[in-house]
């Protein structure tokens, strides 16, 4: 694991104290989701069947399940941005212990990016096409840390850096069309953790990049994690980006959790006969090297 950058990890108390106090305990979940179901409210179907799980500062869990299952409905459920005609139509979310079905418009403008931040495939559509890259990320700065335009701009080249682009000078001057995917899904990630969220919620982020691409943004999110205490909710077909980064694993079909454990656990000795059918699929992506036995240091 890579060490991450000292700035990176610097909250910028100078800028006014954040907007969510520091957790007192490490042991209290940031995030929690309790029996979450979501409903499509055009024909009263549920799509979600019943989500839980509690991620402590520093912890990852991984939500993995064939497409259409509901993983990234449930991601958009916890951060309050479910498209319509969905809905939570039952259980509740609850970020750093207040339930998000009580949280203003202001109050939620001031969590998103500071508090929890996310990062979700096609990330074209996330940036503002007419606006270059450097300007973007700053805005985050600026907005969410108080941060001056030089002051912005060295971190935003920080930020830039520490996602592996190369020329980050150059690419803060372009604009996204100038990008390729796997660059723009690196901006991405820059943006999520500039301005420090403790959750990050990660729906497919890195399946766009190449393989070493992915080890590195991996490594990343991993620093932070360790150092930082960043907890991580991480969406991926990928089983052993899951085995590599998760201490908890749901897997779900068809709207339901068919099996939730740890990890290693779940992964080295899947219960369910779907978890057995994704890890045989999986298997060509090498998922036995991070499940067998760690060599003692
Ligand atoms: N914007 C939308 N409009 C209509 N249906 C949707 C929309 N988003 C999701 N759905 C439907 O809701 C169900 C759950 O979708 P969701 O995107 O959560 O699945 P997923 O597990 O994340 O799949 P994938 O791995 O393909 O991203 C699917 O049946 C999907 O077709």
């Amino acid at each position: 694991m890579t060490t991450v950058p000292e700035r990176l990890l610097t909250r910028s108390e100078e800028h006014g104290p954040p907007v969510s106090p520091e957790p007192r305990d490490r042991t209290l979940p940031l995030l929690s989701l309790r029996d979450v179901r979501i409903g499509d409210t055009g024909d009263g179907r549920e799509i979600v069947h019943g989500v839980s799980f509690d991620l402590t500062p520093g912890k990852a869990v991984g939500i993995v399940g064939e497409s259409g299952s509901g993983k990234t409905l449930t991601c958009r459920a916890a951060l309050g941005i479910l498209p319509a005609p969905f809905e939570v139509t039952g259980g509740a979310v609850e970020i750093d212990g207040t339930d998000i079905a009580s949280l203003t418009p202001a109050r939620w403008t001031a969590l998103r990016g500071s508090t929890i931040g996310a990062v979700f495939q096609d990330p074209a559509s996330y940036l503002n096409p007419s606006l270059r890259i450097g300007r973007q990320i700053a805005e985050v700065l600026r907005v969410k840390k108080g941060l001056g335009r030089r002051e912005a701009r060295g971190r935003v080249l920080d930020l830039l850096r520490a996602v592996h682009l190369r020329d980050p000078e150059l690419v803060h001057d372009q604009y996204p069309f100038e990008l390729s995917g796997g660059m723009l899904q690196r901006v991405l990630i820059a943006a999520a953790i500039a301005a420090d969220p403790r959750i990050l919620i990660a729906d497919e982020a890195t399946t766009a990049l190449d393989v070493t691409v992915q080890a590195e943004i991996l490594d990343l999110l991993a620093g932070l994690r360790e150092q930082a205490g960043l907890a991580l909710v991480v969406v991926s077909h990928d089983l052993a980006v899951v085995a590599q980064l998760c201490d908890e694993v749901l897997v779900m079909r068809q709207g339901e959790v068919v099996e939730q454990g740890p990890a290693r656990g779940v992964l080295d000795d899947p219960r369910h006969d779907y978890t057995r059918l994704l890890i045989r699929e999986h298997e060509q992506y090498g998922l036995e090297k991070f499940l067998t036995p760690q060599e003692e240091a």
